[in-house]
C-alpha cells in the first residue's frame, strides 16, 4: 500500500495503472479556506442524503447539496436531485480549480461530514448522467481526511491525505478501474466539507 504524503509533485500520477489522480495540495490559503468554509457552512443548503441500499431508504448523517450551472437532474444511490444555481463563494472556487486542472466543470456535489465517524463507503463515480472519462476536481475545507483508491479486479490500494484547502483530480479511466473511499475514523472530532466539481452530459 502506497501513502502519499509531502512533499509531492502535482504532475505525478498517484495511480500505479489504470486511471489518473493528481494531488495539487493546497491551492487556497489558510485564510482564505477558513473564508470559504465559513461562506459554504452559512449559505449551502445542506441536506441529509437519502439513499437507497438493498431497496432499503436510509438516511446518511452526512449532509449533501448539489449546485450547477443549469438545474441538472442528478441520479445518485438511485435517488433523482435537482441542482440549485452557482452560489458566489462556488463561483470563485470552480474559477480557481478550472485555472489549476486545466479542465471545465458544469456542476458540484458537496458533502459536510460532521465528524470522522462520517465517511463513504467504496464506489466509482461512473453514473450515466456523468461525461464518460470526464475529470473529477475534489476540493477539501476543514479537517485533513484520509482518502483512499482501491483496484476494482487487483484490489492494489493508494491513499492519500486530503488537506485542508486542498485539490485532488481524477480523471482519464479511473473511474472505470477504481474505487474510492473516505474511511471513517475515531480520531477526528471536527467537520469536513468536500467538493467534487464534475460535468454532467444530460440536458
Ligand atoms: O469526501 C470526499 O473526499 C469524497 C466524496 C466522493 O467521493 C463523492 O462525492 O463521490
Ligand atoms: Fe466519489
Amino acid at each position: 500500500m502506497k501513502l502519499f504524503n509531502e512533499p509531492f509533485d502535482p504532475n505525478k500520477n498517484l495511480l500505479p495503472y489504470d486511471g489518473k489522480v493528481n494531488y495539487y495540495g493546497q491551492i487556497f490559503s489558510d485564510n482564505e479556506s477558513s473564508q470559504l468554509y465559513n461562506e459554504l457552512m452559512d449559505e449551502i443548503l445542506w441536506e441529509h442524503d437519502k439513499a437507497i441500499i438493498f431497496g432499503k431508504e436510509i438516511i446518511t448523517k452526512r449532509k449533501v447539496a448539489w449546485y450547477a450551472e443549469k438545474p441538472f437532474s442528478y441520479t445518485y444511490s438511485k435517488v433523482t436531485k435537482y441542482a440549485k444555481p452557482w452560489t458566489e463563494a462556488l463561483k470563485q472556487i470552480k474559477q480557481k480549480v478550472e485555472r489549476q486542472s486545466g479542465e471545465s466543470y458544469n456542476s458540484c456535489l458537496l458533502n459536510l461530514y460532521h465528524s470522522g465517524e462520517e465517511g463513504m463507503a467504496w464506489h466509482s463515480d461512473g453514473e450515466k448522467d456523468l461525461k464518460k472519462n470526464g475529470a473529477i476536481a475534489s476540493v477539501s475545507f476543514g479537517a485533513e481526511r484520509k482518502f483512499a483508491f482501491k483496484h476494482k479486479d487487483l484490489k492494489e490500494k493508494v491513499e492519500v491525505w486530503l488537506e485542508n484547502g486542498s485539490l485532488l483530480v481524477m480523471k482519464d479511466e479511473t473511474q472505470s478501474h477504481w474505487l474510492h473511499r473516505l474511511p471513517p475514523t475515531k480520531k477526528i472530532f471536527s467537520p469536513r466539507v468536500n467538493l467534487t466539481f464534475r460535468t454532467i452530459v444530460n440536458e
